[in-house]
């Protein structure tokens, strides 16, 4: 019998091909008669590395290419990190799947094995390209000086050993996926930087009417994982933030409920509303849109107008 055929397009970073790849090889275990080709696309995001993202601040810099050629179909589903997908897709594309997700926290790396956020020294000097882990960093150590720091993973990790910074920030997911664990330092715990809304999960779109791909991309949707991200993807939307405000978010699905935990913080990190809310996993969405006006009533909405007007 001829193989069923299903193009997967990805970014071509080295994670985005891990990421891709992994998604392949899940499908094609799943489903022995379907053989899956990655096509790389470039997006926005990866053409411009000079400019600092909260500057380009784009929505869909990552995305946007990869849904053309979804709508043209030249390729069946399109693989993203979920943290760099829009909360509100474009007319007659869905997110279809959601992995199960890697652990979600962000990593230190430092220049010595078990330096955490508390040992670095006074006046430490630290590199990130995130507003929200600029901020949340500050906010613990208003002693840190935060330089802006771009590229893919392991362009940010060299170029962490060619200086003379302290330490960067990185996702663990990222990091562990490629291989790199070896340059951790230590795990930065949620109770101290709340990751990126979707951190560590992967979210697959695809055309609504593409009925063939939805069926396929059932094995790999992992349901808690959905439930999780969806209430954090509420409540990015309910402050209206992309992924350049200083917004943390981490949900987990428990026996007894929906726990979620969100941040919102200025962009020196002098103030910050953090709360945390629990509500019924049947319904994630309103969790995500409950805790948002919270924090917005809590002064969140003050601190995110400051920052949409100065920028
Ligand atoms: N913003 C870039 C990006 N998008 C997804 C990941 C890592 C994988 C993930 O968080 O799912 C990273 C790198 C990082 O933030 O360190």
């Amino acid at each position: 019998m001829k193989k069923r055929k299903l193009i997967i397009g990805s970014r071509g970073s080295e994670l985005a091909l891990w990421q891709a790849d992994f998604v392949k090889k899940q499908l094609e275990k799943s489903d022995k008669n379907l053989e899956v080709e990655i096509k790389i696309i470039r997006t926005k995001g990866d053409k411009i590395l000079n400019k600092s993202l909260s500057k380009i601040g784009d929505k869909g810099l990552f995305t946007k290419e990869l849904e053309n050629e979804l709508f043209k179909g030249s390729i069946d589903i399109a693989v993203h990190s979920l943290k760099d997908l829009q909360t509100e897709l474009p007319e007659g594309l869905i997110l279809a799947a959601v992995t199960k997700r890697h652990p979600v926290e962000d990593v230190l790396i430092a220049r010595k094995k078990k330096t955490t956020i508390d040992s670095l020294r006074e006046g430490a000097v630290v590199a990130t390209g995130s507003l929200r882990r600029k901020a949340q960093l500050l906010h613990l150590r208003p002693d840190i000086k935060i330089v802006d720091l771009r590229g893919n993973v392991p362009t940010r990790i060299n170029k962490f050993l060619e200086s003379d910074w302290d330490a960067i920030i990185l996702a663990r997911a990222g990091v562990e996926r490629l291989n790199l664990k070896k340059y951790i330092s230590s795990y930065i715990s949620v109770d101290e930087i709340l990751p990126a809304v979707g951190q560590g999960a992967l979210g697959i779109e695809v055309k609504e009417d593409n009925y063939d791909a939805i069926e396929i991309l059932e094995s790999i949707h992992d349901f808690d994982t959905y439930v999780e991200t969806a209430a954090e993807r509420s409540l990015l939307k309910a402050l209206e933030g992309g992924c350049q405000v200083p917004i943390g978010a981490y949900a987990k699905k428990e026996s007894n409920g929906l726990y979620l935990d969100a941040v919102v913080a200025s962009l020196d990190g002098t103030i910050t509303f953090r709360k945390k809310a629990r509500g019924s996993s049947a319904n994630p969405e309103a969790l995500g849109k409950t805790l948002a006006k919270d924090l917005l009533r809590a002064g969140a909405r003050k601190i995110l107008s400051d920052i949409k007007s100065n920028g």
